[in-house]
């Protein structure tokens, strides 16, 4: 079997269509899907606010690279054009863990790297798996725990908007 967990991030044009491109794109395959969370942008800041996701998928027939595979295509679709680095997008796919998975490849980060200091992937995260773990670092919720008021603060559930 393999389990990942996947990030989905918008920050341009119809921010919700676009995370339903990938939801829509990964129904055969879909264990859960998170509600979904305004939130501030970090890295770079001046830029519009994101909404984002998380959705655990399960499919016995693919490895790592085919999530990875898979979430790109779904950018694809979403017509992402690559532009700089932590910048505006309509769709950002991140593969957060596959099993428990660890690499080092750059093409594939895993766990991805970022997980345990971005609030706006534990909190919808942990919404849908309270049990949470990143390979290596611990269980979601004490990672969370550790990160400052203000970035948890910064992710608001939009329960008006339905996946
Ligand atoms: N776990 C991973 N999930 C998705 N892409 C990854 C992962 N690890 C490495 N990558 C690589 O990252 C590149 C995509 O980077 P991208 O421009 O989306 O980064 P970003 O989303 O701006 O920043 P971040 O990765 O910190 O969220 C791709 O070339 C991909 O191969
Ligand atoms: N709030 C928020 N900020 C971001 C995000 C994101 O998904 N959410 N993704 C980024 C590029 O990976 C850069 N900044």
């Amino acid at each position: 079997m393999s389990r990942a967990v996947l990030s989905l991030g918008s920050n341009l044009g119809d921010r919700l269509a676009y995370l339903r491109v990938a939801v829509d794109g990964l129904r055969d395959v879909l264990v859960s899907v998170s509600s979904v969370y305004e939130t501030a942008p970090w890295g770079v800041t001046d830029q519009p606010d994101f909404l984002n996701a998380v959705c655990i998928v399960d499919d016995p027939a693919r490895d790592h690279w085919a999530w990875l595979r898979a979430g790109q295509a779904l950018e694809r679709e979403a017509e992402r054009v690559r532009e700089q680095r932590w910048g505006p997008r309509t769709l950002d796919v991140d593969v957060v863990t596959v099993d428990d998975v660890r690499s080092a490849d750059p093409e594939l980060l895993l766990p991805h790297p970022g997980t345990a200091e971005r609030a706006t992937v534990l909190i919808p995260w942990l919404e849908i798996d309270p049990d949470a773990e990143v390979p290596g670092a611990g269980r979601a919720d004490a990672l969370l725990a550790a990160l400052p008021a203000a970035d948890k603060n910064d992710v608001r559930r939009r329960p008006d908007l339905p996946l």
